[in-house]
């Protein structure tokens, strides 16, 4: 293939690269392909073409008239779930849509403004379809390969850190939640849930940085519970206005929903109640279900600004507050609706409440951004700060555009032949622009190749359609544009395609992480040409960390390339993402303390003094 960007770059292992692109990707996807399923075919008729799809209906009510009700501070202890409360009143199962909350029909029990605590009258998040729980103790999830994670670096930097958790058992959750554990058969606690409980379960705030799949949902949701089934908080005010004491954001209307199922089940027969909202899907269901009571809100910002300003949520008594992909959150496009939410709605300022932030990447700017919402708090990173997990075997190859659709199929016919397709092997393909993912979702199935696609055209509806069938292995195929890059943990996704690279490596970053998660391997596949050649410098070094083989031409190319791409190296250390306030004024470290560790939580290498006690300013735990 010779193209007039390709003759820029250098000649004779470029031939050999591009010319055999199928058979390097079909090496790569036999390496993968001991689970093998039967391939399903096609079946057009439920195949709805984009064009056709249905729009969705807006159902959003008009805003009652509310005021906002104060604060009521009336000390209910916490001493397990109240008795007698789950009497009457039965139940009715989720109302179909995936990511729904339990729906109690006996309308609010008790106490208004928010208690239905106790046990959980809803369905059993831990049931199956038959509503048949499994027997809590069980085996480890057999997924999880856990030596993956021995050796990990650690590092925390902030005063006093309090030292990390060996196991579950160390830490002290409570008898409910550890049950929960158990069922989610959670055995050993991974690294980031080590390090980050603890120092949570201190009160203290908390940015955090781990590797994508690594288990930081759980590591932010344990303390939240745990401390909410602890403390002796405040009776709600009785009325419309929901009052929660923990707020989850995240970015995606998706990714909260999968917060809120997570969290249901960390939190079933806890007393402590988590409820979901996001835009979308019909708000009134949201306010039936708030109405009944919410400890933990999980939402989406646009959705929460809504009903705040409906008055229909209040965050004057928010204890904990956790920002989920804190990075993106704080970037460009949520910072002004997350300030809005944080320091104009009544929310306790910080050092009032506890603030966690969690993301996989954190570029130092963003940092700076997000110290405005932390207190005296601990940086945390746990693996190589913004760099993909040596699970996920990487590879890149040249594809001029052109030739994109024909080089996918072929890598689709050779991951076929090789036994490493369908349910089991489920291959994620992500795109620029909306339109590209209904072009291609619907070339692919015209193709033979049952797709379906999420981006944000589609209606909710029809983005957890999508996303439920491409779970079930009915369309193992997904196309995505960046909506799905972000937490979105997903079995048995065995595949990341990168048909269109993103313009900025952390983007990048997190959208290979839909593979190799929980300590399993993936296989992550590039398109590259001249339209990504910003990217080309920091993919190399990426690839480089990750221990990847990196292709000659890719190392020319960016030795040639202008930057661009938002190199992850500006102004850190070695793998970047190091605390920002190590830098500057802090550099000087008076009261700091920086720690290293391996991911078993003995140090190796720690002192008081900050950036110093390293004698080289490179902080010897990353090395
Ligand atoms: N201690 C544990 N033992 C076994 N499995 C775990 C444990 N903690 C988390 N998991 C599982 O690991 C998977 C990944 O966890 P999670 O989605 O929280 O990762 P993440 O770090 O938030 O990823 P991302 O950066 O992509 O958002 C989930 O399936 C979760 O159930």
């Amino acid at each position: 293939m010779t193209t007039s960007w390709a003759d820029s770059v250098a000649a004779s292992e470029e031939e050999a690269v591009a010319a055999a692109p199928a058979p390097a990707a079909a090496a790569a996807a036999a390496k993968f392909s001991s689970d093998q399923a039967s391939q399903p075919r096609p079946t057009r008729r439920t195949y709805v073409p984009p064009h056709l799809r249905s729009r969705p209906q807006s159902s959003v009510a008009p805003a009652p008239p509310s005021a906002a009700a104060p604060a009521v501070i009336d000390r209910v202890g916490y001493g397990g779930p109240p008795a007698g409360s789950w009497s009457t009143g039965g139940f009715r199962p989720d109302a179909g849509r995936s990511g729904g909350g339990h729906v109690p029909a006996g309308g609010r029990n008790g106490r208004g403004g928010g208690r239905d605590r106790g046990r959980d009258r809803g369905v059993n998040p831990f049931a199956d379809k038959d509503g048949l729980e499994q027997g809590i103790v069980g085996q480890e999830n057999a997924a999880i390969n856990f030596d993956a994670y021995e050796d990990i670096p650690v590092e925390a930097t902030g005063n006093n850190v309090p030292p990390p958790a060996g196991t579950f058992a160390d830490i002290d959750l409570g008898e409910a939640l550890n049950l929960n554990i158990q069922r989610c058969k959670y055995v050993k606690p991974t690294p980031i849930q080590r390090h980050a409980i603890p120092i949570s379960l201190a009160g203290r705030d908390l940015m955090a940085c781990a590797q994508t799949g690594s288990g930081k949902t759980a590591a932010f949701c344990f303390p939240i519970i745990s401390g909410i089934m602890r403390g002796r908080y405040v009776q709600r005010p009785r009325g419309r206005t929901a009052y929660p004491l923990a707020l989850i954001l995240s970015p995606t209307r998706e990714l909260s929903i999968q917060i809120h199922e997570e969290a249901r089940k960390f939190s079933y027969q806890t007393g402590v109640k988590a409820v979901v909202a996001y835009g979308g899907a019909p708000i009134n269901q949201q306010l039936r279900e708030l109405e009944r009571g919410v400890d933990i809100l999980v939402a989406t910002p646009g959705r929460l600004v809504d009903l705040l300003e409906r008055a229909r949520v209040s965050l004057q008594i928010i204890k904990y507050l956790a920002l989920d992909e804190a990075d993106r959150m704080l970037d460009m496009g949520f910072e002004p609706q997350i300030r809005k939410i944080v320091e104009q709605t009544g929310m306790p300022p910080c050092g009032l409440r506890q603030t966690m932030l969690f993301s996989a990447t954190f570029p130092k700017e963003i940092q700076r951004l997000a110290s405005d919402f932390l207190s005296n708090y601990i940086y945390l990173t746990v693996g190589r700060v913004g760099s993909s997990t040596d699970l996920i075997v990487q590879r890149v190859e040249r594809v001029h555009e052109s030739d994109k659709r024909s080089h996918l199929m072929d890598l689709l016919h050779a991951q076929r032949e090789n036994g490493f397709h369908g349910k089991q092997a489920l291959t994620l393909v992500f795109v620029e622009t909306k339109r590209g993912a209904d072009s291609l979702e619907n070339w692919l199935y015209t193709n033979g190749f049952p797709a379906t696609s999420i981006h944000g055209d589609r209606s909710q509806q029809e983005r957890e359609l999508a996303l439920r069938s491409f779970k079930s292995g009915r369309t193992p195929i997904l196309v995505a544009t960046d909506v799905a890059a972000r937490g979105l943990d997903i079995p048995h996704v065995a595949h990341v395609i990168n048909f269109d690279l993103p313009n900025d490596i952390d983007d990048y970053v997190h959208r290979i992480g839909r593979t190799g998660r929980a300590g399993n391997t993936g296989l992550a596949t590039a398109f590259f040409n001249e339209n990504s050649s910003s990217l080309a410098r920091p993919l190399a070094e990426l690839m480089q960390e990750a221990n990847q083989e990196v292709p000659a031409w890719l190392t020319h190319y960016a030795s040639r390339s202008h930057g661009g791409g938002r190199s992850r190296r500006s102004g850190g250390s070695r793998f970047g993402g190091r605390d920002f306030r190590r830098e500057g004024s802090f550099n000087r470290g008076t009261d700091y303390y920086g720690g290293g560790y391996n991911s078993t939580g003995h140090g190796v290498s720690a002192g008081y003094g900050g950036y110093g006690v390293y004698g080289t300013g490179v902080t010897s735990a990353w090395e």
